[in-house]
């Protein structure tokens, strides 16, 4: 799946402009001209929602009440357009080949794309939960079960600290209710570690292909789950149920809390890899989650990379721009420094553009 055509009205700082895209894309300009704000528009008419968790109605231009966003993309030599209207009272329309969607979860072609940008380093850089968000949405992705059991184990979690912060002393002493709480919280966190444990089985060996592929090297990526029952992954449930049981009178949590740690070559990332080396880690993590998401729903991603080549040597640059896995968009502020072999095979978009 890839977009051909772009169609832009009143989208942030683009009033009316359209654009046509190629298989590689390389978006230039200076400081503050849009290039990160077309990538946006092409994230949002596959996503329906903006990348950052920004409200919505400040995609439309500032000296606008409404915003029209327009895509053509091409699947397999068949043409689909996608629309989406969005009015500042928050009216949205969204429509494909003219007709109107009412929710977005019945819309066919489900359009997938990888983002990253500079925020995205946060996920070596940042908190466990930064973390723990790219995990949990991922597999749920793939194993929606995944979802059930974290909504559930959240419920339970929120209705037993409900129970203990009631200063009803009839609840407050209720140690027998607590217990049922527990037991429900053991029963679906032990499913949860299970399950990302099995995940990051199968998640590590694509981050290292990508990790050797993008730095040329053979540095081995490994990625550790944090927690006091992290050695189980072997383990039948019921052995997990029970180490589970005895870490939680021991002060554990339960798998809110557990985090992930990247290690290269023996060593935490976070603490001593290099600007480049985890730049290009965080990418090999995006590349790897669309890799598996494409396993899973056979279409190629459109891969949205912003501000992405700086801290990455030449080698570097050139390994993932050769990339040929999806239809590539890149934004810079020089094509100077792009490879030479890129920008032979690229469609460069100058900004600013006539409308
Ligand atoms: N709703 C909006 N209406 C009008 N302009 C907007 C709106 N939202 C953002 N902008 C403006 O769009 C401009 C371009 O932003 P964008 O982030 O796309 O630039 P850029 O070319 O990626 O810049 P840089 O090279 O600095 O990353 C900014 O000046 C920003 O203030």
């Amino acid at each position: 799946m890839k977009i051909v055509e772009l169609r832009l009205c009143n989208f942030r700082n683009f009033k009316e402009q359209q654009f046509f895209f190629g298989d590689i894309n390389v978006i230039f300009g200076k400081n503050a001209q849009g290039k990160t704000n077309i990538l946006e528009a092409i994230y949002y008419l596959c996503n329906f929602r903006p990348v950052k968790t920004t409200k919505e109605i400040e995609i439309i231009n500032f000296d606008s009440d409404f915003s029209y966003i327009k895509g053509i993309f091409e699947d397999n030599g068949d043409l689909i357009d996608r629309e989406i209207y969005l009015t500042r009272d928050g009216t949205k329309k969204i429509k494909e080949m003219g007709f109107e969607i009412k929710k977005v979860k019945d819309i066919s072609n489900r359009i997938r794309t990888i983002f990253f940008s500079p925020d995205n380093l946060s996920l070596v850089k940042g908190s466990p939960s930064v973390r723990r968000r790219f995990f949990d949405s991922l597999i749920s992705e793939i194993k929606p079960a995944y979802y059930n059991y974290l909504k559930d184990y959240f419920r339970v979690l929120m209705q037993k600290n409900k129970l203990i912060k009631n200063k009803d002393a009839k609840f407050f002493y209720n140690r027998e209710l607590i217990e049922v709480f527990n037991d429900k919280i053991i029963d679906f966190s032990s499913v949860i570690v299970k399950m990302r444990l099995a995940f990051l089985k199968k998640f590590i060996p694509f981050v290292n292909e990508f990790y050797a592929d993008f730095s040329g090297n053979d540095t081995l990526i490994d990625l550790k789950y944090n927690s006091p029952i992290a050695e189980v992954g072997e383990f039948s449930i019921d052995e997990i149920k029970l180490k589970m049981k005895e870490e939680i009178k021991r002060g554990y949590q339960g798998p809110h809390t557990d985090d992930y740690i990247f290690l290269s070559g023996g060593r935490e990332v976070k603490r001593y890899g290099s600007q480049g080396e985890i730049r290009t880690l965080v990418l090999s993590m995006i590349f790897s989650r669309g890799k598996i998401i494409y396993e899973y729903a056979g279409k190629m991603p459109i891969i949205l990379l912003d501000d992405v080549l700086y801290e990455l040597d030449y080698n570097r640059r050139q390994n993932l721009l050769k990339n040929d896995y999806g239809q590539l968009f890149i934004t810079a502020t020089d094509i100077k420094n792009l490879p030479g072999e890129i920008l032979k095979r690229a469609s460069l978009i100058g900004l600013p553009k006539e409308g």
